[in-house]
């Protein structure tokens, strides 16, 4: 099995879990938002460790063994991106299984249950559909940060409220929206597998003052990003440097 294989296949069952935990109805609000995280981070690691024994994994529901750092190879994982959608019965909610080479958002999958699809690194298509008169910002439903309607304002967009960075950023992979941009916090795994379809599928991804999106830090946070179709990547870091003066 290629890693890419084992992505998908491992964020499938994941969200095939949380699907039938959330389905069975035993539990609610922030009980089965804890229990989602946990169940499925279990899962995760069991089928991580059992196929990659000598990887490292980096994941929001574990303690962090900072060994990883000196590692080539590191999964990053967020066994459920969208807790709080998830938990209030919302369907934008996404598992990311990603894994940085020597830094890099080399492999992932992401999968959208609400779409009955995981997007992987090895089969999104680079064939996006043309671009809209107007263009879509997609942004967190919680936290849209500022610099996100300023850019929105200065490209002439609409903007459309999304739970989960990984529903948002197949959202700009499979053309319901154009730009993604976050700013104001996030940590490697609520991007790392995102970025690494996205890029996959030919988009840009990036820091949003364009720097490249670093993996296995010492210190997970990793604050903002820029996913967009790459003919945009200009105007939109043009939008955000001129709106943050
Ligand atoms: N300002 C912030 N600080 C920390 N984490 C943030 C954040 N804004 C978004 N995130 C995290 O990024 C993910 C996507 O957020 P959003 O749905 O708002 O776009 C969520 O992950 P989790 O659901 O895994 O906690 C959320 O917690
Ligand atoms: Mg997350």
């Amino acid at each position: 099995m290629t890693d890419a294989e084992l992505a998908r296949a491992v964020a499938l069952e994941a969200g095939a879990l949380l699907a039938r935990i959330r389905g069975a109805g035993d539990c609610s609000g922030k009980t089965l938002g804890d229990r989602g995280d946990h169940d499925a981070n279990l899962l995760i690691l069991d089928r991580l460790r059992a196929a990659r024994p000598d990887d490292f994994i980096l994941s929001e529901e574990s303690v962090d063994d900072r060994a990883r750092c000196a590692a080539r190879r590191v999964w990053i994982v967020d066994p459920l991106d969208g807790t709080r959608e998830y938990a209030s019965g919302s369907d934008e909610w996404a598992v990311h299984i990603g894994l940085a080479i020597d830094g890099r958002p080399a492999v992932g999958a992401v999968a959208v249950p609400a779409l009955a699809r995981v997007f992987a690194t090895d089969d999104v298509a680079a064939t996006p559909p043309p671009l809209p008169d107007r263009l879509r910002v997609v942004v967190s439903r919680s936290r849209a940060p500022e610099i996100a309607r300023g850019v929105g304002e200065a490209l002439g967009a609409t903007m459309i409220p999304m739970g989960s960075a990984g529903a948002k950023a197949m959202a700009v992979v499979d053309g319901r929206a154009d730009i993604y941009l976050h700013d104001g916090g996030q940590y490697e795994w609520d991007n790392c597998a995102p970025a690494a379809v996205a890029m996959a599928a030919g988009l840009h991804a990036s820091r949003i003052d364009g720097s490249p999106l670093v993996y296995n830090c010492e210190n997970p946070l990793l604050p903002d990003l820029l996913i967009c179709r790459p003919e945009l990547a200009e105007r939109v870091l043009a939008a955000v440097r001129a709106g943050r003066g």
